[in-house]
């Protein structure tokens, strides 16, 4: 039995059945699955216990929590009792922010989302965020570790600049990931899975290259293999 591949599976799904039949497909080939606001606001915490199954597969909970401290503390504590490995913030909410939910949920690695990969140059300077998005990603990742994030989420593009930055010690996780020639969809800061990993992520997050797959058990499968032949 090899070990399960650092990667997260999006479950990205409209209904509980689905994601658990997904879930089950995935599990021998992957570390982790990912809840996000499609299914958590549909089915509430009930989903977690349905998608962790017998498995034991980690569990991230991708809720973006972005909203005043004393808020973003009382969704993560809510949340907490539900032990999710990762809880998903916006670094933009700023460090007390980020600290608040830190301590709120003392079991969950806060994961701190820098600057979301759908966004690419021209929609940054149109809301204003100027930079190169590896100098934006790294402000963001410094002020979020600064503030106690044990995790962080950064497109591939720019996960070397956030690890010069904040050192080996912090999960740094990478959506935007799309095997060689496949569809971006509505991801524009992307890089294909094993140049994710060679530019030091630690969890890869994949969902419809994997999910949208005729046989997405076998898609995890093949991804899993493709990254134990750059990183063994
Ligand atoms: O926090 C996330 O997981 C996240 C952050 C980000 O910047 N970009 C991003 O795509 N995601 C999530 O990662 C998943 C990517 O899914 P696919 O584009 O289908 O691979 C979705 O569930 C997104 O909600």
């Amino acid at each position: 039995m090899t070990t399960p591949a650092p990667i997260a599976v999006a479950l990205d799904a409209p209904d509980m059945e689905t994601a658990a039949r997904w879930a089950g497909l995935v599990t021998p080939h992957v570390s982790t699955v990912k809840v996000g606001l499609e299914l958590y606001l549909r089915h509430g915490p009930d989903v977690i216990a349905s998608v962790r199954g017998a498995s034991g597969v980690q569990v991230f909970l991708d809720l973006k929590l972005h909203d005043i401290p004393n808020t973003v503390a009382a969704a993560a504590r809510a949340v907490a009792r539900l032990k999710p490995t990762y809880l998903t913030v916006h670094a933009a909410g700023g460090p007390a922010m980020v600290r608040a939910a830190v301590e709120a949920a003392p079991n969950t690695q806060i994961a701190a989302v820098t600057l979301l990969t759908s966004l690419s140059e021209a929609d940054l300077r149109e809301i204003g965020i100027q930079g190169p998005p590896a100098d934006v990603a790294r402000r963001m990742a410094a002020v979020a570790v600064g503030a106690g994030a044990q995790a962080l989420v950064c497109s591939p593009r720019e996960v070397a600049a956030v690890r010069a930055e904040v050192g080996p010690d912090v999960t740094l996780i990478t959506p935007g990931v799309r095997p060689a020639g496949a569809d971006t969809q509505d991801q524009a800061r992307v890089a294909t899975p094993e140049d994710a990993i060679a530019q030091g992520a630690d969890l890869l997050v994949i969902g419809r290259p994997i999910t949208g797959a005729p046989d997405p058990g076998a898609a995890a499968a093949g991804i899993a293999a493709a990254l134990r032949r750059v990183s063994p």
